[in-house]
């Protein structure tokens, strides 16, 4: 059944679950303070650089079923279902900011004068739902008729497409069956054919959200752990991974040791979760995601430090060619990016840092030279670090590079890079956890 759709703020996650609805069958609006990211969607581009979604995005505004706008007054009483796709960025001390959702429930609630509900997408600390059902309550004229549920989103930046319109799992968090039976409606065949549905209240939805982000930065942490102890013991951490997914209780994804996690995501609702734990005196939880945010930290600062190990210890004036920005591949996002931390501490120690990535455009008053081309960035050289890996890093001719370069040593902070093919062209390969590499 086709049903009327709003999805409020249009970022990575809005823009993409708008599209996603719209392909399944809904008539959706989505609605942005942003004037110029509301354009730029309105006309079927895509703000972003995300495979798959310009496609949707041009289809779907050409044949009307997908609207763009700024006006809360187009969405209010039109639609059947409105979600909350608003940013949840860290605010001080860590804790999630939930003014962005606080505002646009003040902006929807005084025009919804019928029953409605709401569901949020975002990532929130335990209890938000219902705090800010209260809010949507008390200034909405239809009051308590108005409902909110909490369908948190899982999809991973790079594949948003692809997790939008085949999720692993569906969470609907509710609060009565009338809203469970309109979420069934809105995520209907084809969408949940195979797709196991979890059914919960609003606490549970909240909390397996954010407890998948940690356990997924638990167990990049774990293997970088483990790429100390082989770093330290002489082993390889990338023999080690693999040996631990065939174990199907394991699985070897999230087993990638480097330089660890960054993102829009993964630290900030990490350390909303500890905040949130803190608060609510469960301290052994606060204390495993202090660790785990430790090792992950202790990466970035040690690429940093083995970078101006190499150059003698100091690297004052330096060229340092960095290959990636993204916080990972496949995505133009730069938020929270490993990558940049480790340009910066070693623009601050005095290096003069010539990035490239095929996708993120950094901004123009940004401390280091972007470059349009891998042989631009090595060019003149005196050390390469590859910090996000890019797949077509991997096929890279290390013998037309290495006479670009001033020194042949290049860092591979994510350990993707075939060592014995880059160490046959006459380069000293660095790989933190692969000290046996064959
Ligand atoms: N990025 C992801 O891959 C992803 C995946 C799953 C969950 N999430 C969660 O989803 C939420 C959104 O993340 P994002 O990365 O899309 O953030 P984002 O910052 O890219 O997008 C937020 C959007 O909301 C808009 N906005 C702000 N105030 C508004 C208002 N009052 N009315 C209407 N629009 C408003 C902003 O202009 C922006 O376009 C966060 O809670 C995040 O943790 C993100
Ligand atoms: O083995 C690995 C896997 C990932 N990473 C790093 O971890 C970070 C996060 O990667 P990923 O989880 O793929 O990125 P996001 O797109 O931020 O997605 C995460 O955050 C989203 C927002 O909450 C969730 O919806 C997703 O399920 C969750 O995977 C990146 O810096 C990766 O380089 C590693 O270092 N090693």
């Amino acid at each position: 059944m086709t049903l009327r759709v709003s999805v409020i703020g249009t970022g990575y996650l809005g823009a993409t679950h708008a599209a996603g609805m719209a392909e399944v069958g809904h008539r959706v609006i989505g609605i942005d303070v942003d004037p110029v990211r509301i354009a730029v969607l309105a006309a079927g581009r895509s703000p972003i650089y995300e495979d798959g979604l310009e496609p949707l995005l041009v289809r779907h505004t050409r044949s009307g079923r997908l609207r763009f706008t700024t006006d809360y007054r187009e969405i209010a009483d039109w639609a059947d279902v409105h979600f909350l796709a608003l940013g949840t960025p860290a605010g001080p001390g860590g804790a999630a900011d939930l003014r962005q959702l606080e505002a646009a429930i003040d902006s929807l609630a005084p025009m919804l004068t019928k029953p409605t509900l709401v569901v949020g997408k975002s990532t929130v600390p335990v209890g938000t739902a219902l705090q800010l059902q209260e809010r949507l309550r008390a200034l909405a004229p239809a009051g308590d008729r108005v409902e909110l549920a909490w369908n948190p989103e899982f999809l991973r930046e790079g594949f948003a497409v692809e997790d939008t319109l085949r999720p692993d799992r569906l969470v609907f968090g509710v609060q009565s069956t009338a809203a469970l039976d309109l979420l069934e409606q809105v995520y209907a065949i084809p969408l949940t054919e195979a797709t196991p549905v979890v059914r919960c209240d609003l606490a549970t939805a909240e909390l397996i959200k954010t407890a998948a982000n940690a356990f997924l930065a638990t167990k990049i942490s774990f293997i970088n752990s483990m790429a100390q102890m082989c770093q330290a013991a002489g082993g390889d951490v990338v023999l080690l991974a693999d040996a631990l997914g065939y174990d199907k209780r394991i699985g070897r994804e999230f087993l990638n040791a480097g330089l660890g996690f960054g993102g829009g995501c993964l630290p900030k609702d990490i350390r909303a979760l500890a905040v949130r734990a803190t608060e609510l005196e469960v301290d052994v939880l606060a204390q495993l995601i202090e660790a785990v945010e430790a090792i992950n930290e202790g990466q970035r600062a040690e690429l940093a430090e083995l970078t101006v190990e190499q150059l003698g210890g100091d690297v004052t004036g330096a060229r340092i060619a960095v290959l990636g920005a993204a916080f990972k591949p496949g995505t133009d996002d730069t938020r929270n990016s490993p990558a940049l931390t480790v340009a910066n501490r070693l623009h601050a120690a005095g290096a003069r840092v010539v990035i490239y990535d095929p996708q993120a455009e950094l901004a123009p008053k940004a401390d280091f030279t972007q470059v349009a081309t891998v042989d631009e960035a090595v060019t003149g050289a005196e050390i390469v670090l590859h910090l996000t890996e890019w797949p077509e890093f991997r096929s890279l001719d290390p013998v037309a590079l290495g006479a670009l370069a001033t020194n042949k040593i290049i860092i591979d902070g994510r350990l993707k890079l075939h060592a014995p093919t880059w160490r046959d062209a006459g380069w000293k390969v660095v790989q933190i956890g692969r000290a046996t590499s064959l």
